[in-house]
């Protein structure tokens, strides 16, 4: 199956999922200055209930915190989207070391993780029904940067004891993800997609300037988590993430100037 090594990683990926050299695909280089302002960009709101978090899972590519997503009681409004999309799950990408791991970069600048928030249309049935539309998701974007050490971001590290290898998951009650949110709410926008096969063009990516912060400490225990499961060769789950991908012409807006 694919992954992030020599032989399955994301050069590999088109070999199976033709769409890795699509028109909408993520991530992408963020060049600011070429960055429209659309003023008729709305706030985002982020509205998220502290009691749908529900288990924490090593997926063999990243870890994933899992909500409750059957009622709107966390969701995601207003900023380039219409409608109401739901809180299905976040996770993150990052690197082997402090200079590289995000998906997205900014004039090329690459932070050492990103996290993603990823949020489904409620005018679907389901997460999987919507990921196959053009408007079905809507991936919120942070990027961590290293400094003091982030107190919200310790209880999912907390876990990552129980979840070291694939296939492990472990409950996760009472989290509030709006914790995991800097202070400003700017954003770029652009169409895209999953960043990860199946790579499908359903999502509206929702990329916040300000970054979060991550001590060298608190990194080194997302690198003690392995992609393989446990009795498998240990391998270190690190530089999980796809580099930049094809602009080809999509328009890329901010909601401030
Ligand atoms: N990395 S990402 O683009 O946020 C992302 C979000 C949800 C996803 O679901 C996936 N397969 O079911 N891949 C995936 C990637
Ligand atoms: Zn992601």
């Amino acid at each position: 199956g694919w992954g992030y090594g020599p032989n399955n990683g994301p050069d590999t990926w088109s070999e199976e999922y033709p769409v890795a050299d699509g028109p909408r695909q993520s991530p992408i280089n963020i060049i600011p200055k070429e960055a429209t302002f659309d003023p008729s960009l709305k706030p985002l709101k982020l509205t998220y209930d502290p009691s749908d978090a529900k288990s924490i899972l090593n997926n063999g590519h990243s870890f994933q915190v899992d909500f409750v997503d059957d009622t709107d009681s966390s969701t995601l409004s207003g900023g380039p989207i219409s409608g109401v999309y739901r809180l299905k799950q976040f996770h993150c990408h990052w690197g082997g070391s402090d200079e590289r791991g995000s998906e997205h970069t900014v004039n090329g600048v690459r932070f050492p993780c990103e996290l993603h928030l990823v949020h489904w249309n409620t005018k679907y049935p389901s997460f999987g029904d919507a990921a196959k539309e053009p408007d079905g998701l809507a991936v919120v974007g942070v990027f961590l940067k290293i400094g003091a050490a982030n107190p919200s971001l310790q209880k999912v590290l907390d876990s990552f004891a129980s979840i070291k290898t694939k296939g492990k998951q472990t409950s996760f009650g009472q989290f509030d993800a709006k914790t995991l949110l800097p202070p400003s709410l700017e954003f770029w926008t652009y169409d895209g997609s999953l960043t990860t096969p199946p790579l499908l063009e359903s999502v509206t990516w929702i990329v916040l300037k300000q970054a979060i912060s991550v001590s060298p400490a608190q990194m080194e225990k997302f690198r003690g988590l392995q992609f393989g499961a446990e009795g498998e060769s240990a391998c270190d789950m690190v530089d999980n993430f796809r580099p930049p991908q094809p602009l080809k012409g999509r328009l890329l807006r901010a909601n401030f100037k």
